[in-house]
Order: C-alpha cells, then sequence, then structure tokens
C-alpha cells in the first residue's frame, strides 16, 4: 500500500510503515493542485497540522483508505467529507499531551516574566535589568478554558506551582474538575474574571472560533491570555489591541488562525505577546509517540482491523474485538444475501443479535451489515459512511439485541425492509470460527458463504432438485454443496446451492422455464457478478 506523508514526521513512524511493507512517499511542501495529485494514488495520507486535507482532496484520492493525523487537532480535515468518501481519520490523541503542556507552561512563565523580550534586550546588549518587574504564580489563579487531555496536565504542573484553579468546560463534571482542585465555573466571563492567566485548551470548533474577543479580554483586565491550543480561537486583532492599550498585562501564543503566522500580523508589533511557530507538540518525545501511533494506526486500516483512535468509524473497544471480530464477515454476508434476495426498493434494516454476540459492542457489526446491504446496490460503501448512506437516503436502522437463542450460541440476524415486505437472512459461526447462513427468509438452511451461490425458490415435489442439478451439469456447473429447506411437504422450497462456477445466463433461462421453479438467485459472495432473476 502506498502511504503519503505531507508533514515531517519522526523517522521510527516512517520505519514502522516501512517495516510493515508500505512504501512510504515523504513530500512536505506539497499543497493545492499538486496535493491533489501526490495523493490520486495513496491509500494513507499522513499529516501534521500544516496539510489542508479537504473535500477535494477525498474527491481526488479515490484508492483512500485512512488519513492519519500525527497529533491532536483535526480542524485542518475535513472529517465530514472523509465520512462521505468511507476514509477513516485517525490521530494520535495520547502522544505529544504532555508536551503541549509543558509548552503552556514555559508560555506563561515567559509572559508573566517577560523572558523572550528581556532575552532579546540582552543579546542586543542591553543590561535592562530595572525593566522587567514579573508576575509571581504563586498565589495567583489560573483560569483554565477546556479541561481535556492537555488542559488536565497543565492544571496539575499549575497547581503543584500554587496556582489556584478555576475552570470553564461546559462538558465535564464538578467532580472531574475537583480531581484536578479546580473549582468548575459555568460561565466564560466569570472564569477569566477571576483568573489572573487564562490558559485556553478547547479545540477549534465552530462553538469555540472567536469564543475570546473584545468582551472576554476586558473581563481578564490586568492578567495574562496564554494559548497554546487553536488560532482562532482567540480573535488576534483584539488581542493585540488588548494588550497594546494594557486591558490585559500580555499573552503567549504558540498557534494562530493562519499558519505560518503572516508577517504583518499585529500580534508581532506588541511587544507584551510572546509568540512562538507552532512548537507545542516539538519534543522529540512527542514526536516519536504520535509517528510511531500513527503509523500503528495506519496499519491497522489496511489490515481491516479497528481504528482505536479513528474519529468517523464506529467505535470498538480493543479487548472486545477479537470477539466480535468473526461476526463481522457474518453481518457483511447475511446483509448482502438479504438485500439481493429483497425485491424493490429497501426502505430499512433491522440487525437483530441473539445469544452471546448480544454481549458486546456491535456498532462494527451493524455498520458492516449495513455495507453487505448497500454493496449490491453499487453504492461506494465500507463501514465508515454506511451508517450515513443510510441516514442519507431515509433508510431506518435498527438494532436489537436478546441474550436468548435456540438453536445456537450467537446469532446475527438481518432483515430488509420494502416497505411492504421484509427478508431476513440468520447467520452464525459454526466452532466459533466458520460462518455459516442458517435461515434464509424463515427457511433452515446450512450454507457456507464463500463463491458462488445460488439461492432457488421452488415448489418441493419429486424431480426439482433433480432438474436443477441436471441443468446445472448441462452447463459445466459443479455443485460443491447444497442444502433444501422447505415450509410443509408438497408446499414452498429454499435451496441453497454452493457451486465452482458462475450460472451462465442460459442455465438460468432454462431453469425458470420450469413452473417449478420459481425464483432463481445467483450470489457471489467475492465481489462482482452480482445478478438476479426471476
Ligand atoms: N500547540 C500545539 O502544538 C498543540 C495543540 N493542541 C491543541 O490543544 C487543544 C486541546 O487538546 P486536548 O486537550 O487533547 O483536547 P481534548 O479533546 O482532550 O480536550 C478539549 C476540552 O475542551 C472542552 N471544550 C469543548 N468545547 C468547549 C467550549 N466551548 N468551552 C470550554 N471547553 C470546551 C472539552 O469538553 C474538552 O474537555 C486542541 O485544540 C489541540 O489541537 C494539542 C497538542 C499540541
Ligand atoms: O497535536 C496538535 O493538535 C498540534 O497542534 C500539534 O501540531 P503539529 O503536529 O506540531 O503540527
Amino acid at each position: 500500500m502506498k502511504v503519503l506523508v505531507t508533514d515531517p514526521i519522526a523517522d521510527p513512524g516512517l520505519e514502522r510503515l516501512r517495516e510493515a511493507g508500505h512504501e512510504v512517499e515523504t513530500d512536505y511542501d506539497v499543497e493545492g493542485e499538486a496535493l491533489l495529485d501526490a495523493v490520486r494514488d495513496a491509500n494513507a495520507l499522513v499529516v501534521r497540522s500544516g496539510t489542508d486535507v479537504s473535500r477535494e482532496v477525498f474527491e481526488a484520492a479515490e484508492d483512500l483508505v485512512i488519513v492519519g493525523r500525527a497529533g491532536i487537532g483535526v480542524d485542518n480535515i475535513d472529517i465530514d467529507a472523509a465520512t462521505d468518501h468511507g476514509v477513516v481519520v485517525a490521530n494520535a490523541p495520547e502522544g505529544n499531551v504532555r508536551a503541549a503542556a509543558e509548552h503552556t507552561v514555559a508560555m506563561t512563565f515567559a509572559a508573566a516574566r517577560s523572558i523572550p523580550q528581556a532575552h532579546g534586550r540582552l543579546k542586543d546588549g542591553e543590561w535592562a535589568k530595572g525593566e522587567f518587574l514579573g508576575t509571581e504564580l504563586n498565589n495567583k489563579t489560573l483560569g483554565i478554558v477546556g479541561l481535556g487531555r492537555v488542559g488536565q496536565e497543565v492544571a496539575k504542573r499549575l497547581d503543584s506551582l500554587g496556582m489556584d484553579l478555576v475552570v470553564y468546560d461546559p462538558y465535564i463534571s464538578e467532580e472531574r474538575a475537583a480531581q484536578f482542585g479546580a473549582d468548575l465555573v459555568d460561565d466564560l466571563h466569570e472564569t477569566l474574571a477571576r483568573a489572573d492567566v487564562a490558559t485556553v485548551h478547547t479545540p477549534l470548533l465552530p462553538e469555540t472560533e472567536g469564543m475570546i474577543g473584545e468582551d472576554e479580554l476586558a473581563q481578564l483586565e490586568g492578567g495574562y491570555l496564554i494559548n497554546c491550543a487553536r488560532g482562532g480561537i482567540v480573535d488576534e486583532d483584539a488581542l493585540a489591541a488588548a494588550v497594546e492599550d494594557g486591558v490585559v498585562a500580555g499573552a503567549a501564543l504558540d498557534s494562530f488562525a493562519e499558519e505560518p503566522l503572516p508577517a504583518d500580523s499585529p500580534l508581532l508589533d506588541v511587544e507584551d505577546v510572546v509568540v512562538t511557530p507552532h512548537l507545542g507538540a516539538s519534543t522529540e518525545a512527542a514526536q516519536e509517540n504520535v509517528a510511531v501511533d500513527t503509523a500503528e494506526a495506519v496499519i491497522a486500516a489496511f489490515d481491516g482491523e479497528p481504528v482505536l483512535t479513528a474519529l468517523n468509524a464506529p467505535s470498538v473497544d480493543e479487548t472486545a474485538f477479537p470477539r466480535i471480530e468473526p461476526y463481522i464477515a457474518v453481518a457483511e454476508t447475511a446483509g448482502k444475501v438479504a438485500a439481493q434476495l429483497l425485491d424493490g426498493r429497501i426502505t430499512g434494516v433491522e440487525v437483530t443479535y441473539e445469544g452471546d454476540i448480544a454481549a458486546e459492542d456491535v456498532e462494527l457489526v451493524t455498520a458492516s451489515a449495513l455495507k453487505g446491504v448497500f454493496e449490491p446496490l453499487e453504492w461506494q460503501v465500507n463501514a465508515v459512511n454506511a451508517p450515513r448512506l443510510a441516514e442519507e437516503r431515509g433508510i431506518e436502522v435498527t438494532e436489537s439485541k436478546t441474550r436468548q437463542t435456540e438453536d445456537f450460541q450467537s446469532i446475527v440476524r438481518v432483515a430488509v425492509h420494502n416497505g411492504d415486505d421484509e427478508l431476513a437472512v440468520e447467520g452464525t459461526l459454526f466452532a466459533g470460527e466458520d460462518p455459516r447462513i442458517v435461515r434464509i427468509d424463515g427457511f433452515r438452511v446450512d450454507a457456507v458463504p464463500y463463491g458462488h451461490m445460488l439461492v432457488a425458490r421452488n415448489t418441493d415435489e419429486p424431480g426439482v432438485i433433480g432438474l436443477i442439478g441436471t441443468v446445472l451439469g448441462d452447463h459445466d456447473v459443479n455443485i460443491a454443496g447444497m442444502f433444501n429447506g422447505r415450509e410443509t411437504q408438497g408446499g414452498q422450497a429454499l435451496t441453497v446451492y454452493n457451486l465452482d462456477q458462475p450460472v451462465p445466463e442460459a442455465a438460468r433461462e432454462t431453469l425458470l422455464g420450469d413452473d417449478r421453479v420459481v425464483e432463481v438467485t445467483e450470489i457471489t459472495l467475492d465481489g462482482a457478478d452480482e445478478r438476479k432473476a426471476e
């Protein structure tokens, strides 16, 4: 598989990808049209914050399986477009947290003690000792906006330096804040008003964009603002003006609305604004961590394993995965068979889990059932975009579970509806590993789902099975296995054949020419060539 890397990541990540047998191409300057060209034949794209992964990228990259973000923030990736195209987006949410927290602490000191400014003066030959009277952090109040992974690490560090903590984060509990010795406040303005130093640690989202503007800076009066999260959360013009006018004492910023920061940014003209070029994650340890974690995510995606850090794919618990993994294929196959046996437009899909499997988190299994249902409709579908496709097309999806089961340890039942009728296919695992179709439309069968399958509905009378066998034989189609189920003696029967060859059109016509044969559906489980005849 080909992995295109468009922002610098640490060597151990590149090596991990190569060791796994993948071709790695690094192209760190690529953007715009050149990026669209470069990504065209890529199976994975690995980025940091420097690549704009827009909808056009997903449109150009037809073979893309995953975008790996070697870091946390994914505001440079159009996740919606990724989902539409069935591409997994995964970040590395752990590896650079401590680096970002340490940089935040460093920036807090830099601002409060004017370290860069004093350093600059001394380098210029000036001993400006009398001009810098700093602020001690001890006994001051830190306002944390966003107590997530980075915010928590910052809280621990600055708490231990003697700061009191107040937190604004509408999505956490008081208990959580209390664990960090912080007072949770439900108002941003109050948080800023109480803070001597305010530090921002939220993602950039429509909700947080411009969250700190002129009014908020006025609340922080006399304090310092630190932003090592994302540009765009803080209004840069308002901040430059607030520092310039002495409304706030100073600011330290590591991320900016536009990066690289334009040379004419007003922030650069204000003495008490300290800036670094998005260095929060730039430590050797952090870069190694996120590069390796991202490589592992890419490799997992290529291997069809769950990507635990995926942001737009069904969630999977690593420890539970071995228990649900075999049912992924069962559900997909059941969905595929059901969709091909039901006439008309599908309006609903119901996935039912019975027995042991009902105890598991089956989100990925249900998504796989939907993939199976939609694939014969020739939608470009996978487990990432199947639930969304269902929603967009008004197909109602229901999932139900019962621990009770009659005949098998676990059953996955996929029922498709067309508004009038329902058709259900049930699958299970024999000996815990062999997928079997055990019921089709109420008929008890025992079919091994692979290769070419023929599902025939016929009347239950002597000679019909012989007829089907003879017609297939006449067309050089070998029967590898067969199972016949019937309602009642002389009623309707359903027969499933495993075949070594596809069924020629002429054979199907001959079969359908016989009154006793009601319907013949050929299902090819390993890909193309599904056809239906009645
Ligand atoms: N400068 C750098 O190099 C680095 C920057 N970052 C950035 O730091 C930020 C935080 O990262 P993590 O802590 O890993 O994220 P996280 O997802 O663990 O935490 C974010 C927190 O923000 C809270 N939040 C969401 N909306 C909010 C709102 N409207 N008001 C207040 N709180 C809100 C969430 O509830 C959550 O607790 C991200 O923007 C990330 O991209 C992360 C690493 C390095
Ligand atoms: O992880 C993050 O969110 C960061 O901001 C780090 O960005 P970078 O990987 O250094 O471009």
